[in-house]
């Protein structure tokens, strides 16, 4: 499989709308991708809080809309990041959008561990409460968003139900770079499976951000690893790791904890 993580700079300079189309030429030149992913909160930065609820959006809003188009103009499989999402009957969510070749929507998952303690995210949205997989035709993503990094439950989780190859668009923060780095590592090789974690450039709210996206294979090999500033990180890939690694080396099947029937 190839992947293409669009790491986009996400500076104060540029309106949403701008940003919006600039990304979607960025989809639209990946054409011949299995999958691309793009990151966090991209049309508004994962800090600028007071943005959250003006440029919130529903599920099939304008930033649906143009990736949806870019999608399928390319002929790939998006991963189009998060949105902030206003559900009609609820508080805003900060919600992945992933879309088919066809820019159908295929899954939507609402974050479940918000960023601020008491304040931010925390507070401006609402948790997410459900675990979201999706079967693409060689392998199956996982979604998870930012934070979520940091809860290695919710990974496990998604190993049983199905996952093979975790998503996770990021708006990381430079000051914890090394965490970013140490927990993708971790989250693969205690899960045996690809991490593709896509994190945003730029500095916005006065939060200069990681970039650094990268790619973890299921022995917790870095496959390729992003610079700081905007960037295409593209990696090849080869899906039938995750089975064979799970396989050779069967850790997964010596769980005690959290199992209906252990082993042993
Ligand atoms: N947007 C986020 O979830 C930020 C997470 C973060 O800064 C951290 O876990 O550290």
């Amino acid at each position: 499989m190839r992947a293409s993580l669009l790491q986009v700079a996400v500076n104060e300079g540029e309106s949403v709308e701008l940003r919006r189309r600039r990304v979607a030429g960025l989809v639209r030149e990946q054409a011949g991708a299995d999958l691309v992913v793009l990151p966090e909160l991209w049309t508004t930065g994962a800090f600028a809080y007071e943005e959250f609820a003006r440029e919130a959006e529903p599920l099939e809003g304008p930033t649906f809309e143009a990736m949806a188009e870019a999608a399928s103009d390319a002929g790939v499989w998006l991963h189009a990041g998060s949105i902030p999402e206003r559900d009609p009957e609820g508080p805003l969510y900060n919600t992945s959008l992933v879309l088919s070749p066809s820019g159908q929507l295929a899954a939507a998952y609402r974050k479940i561990h918000r960023f601020g303690f008491d304040k931010g995210e925390a507070v401006l949205m609402g948790a997410g409460r459900e675990l979201v997989t999706v079967r693409l035709p060689d392998t199956t993503l996982g979604l998870g968003t930012c934070y979520d990094l940091r809860f290695p439950e919710l990974f496990r989780g998604l190993v049983d139900a199905g996952a093979e190859t975790f998503v996770l668009p990021a708006g990381w923060p430079e000051r914890r770079r090394a965490h970013w780095t140490l927990l993708a590592r971790a989250r693969a090789v205690e899960n045996q499976a690809f991490v593709l974690a896509c994190g945003t450039a730029g500095t916005h709210a006065g939060v200069p951000q990681a970039g650094h996206s990268i790619v973890v294979d299921p022995w917790g090999e870095v496959l390729a690893e992003a610079g700081p500033g905007e960037e295409v990180l593209t990696v090849e890939f080869d899906p039938a790791r995750t089975a064979e690694t799970r396989e050779q080396f069967p850790a997964l099947k010596d769980r005690v904890l959290g199992v209906e029937r252990p082993r042993r």
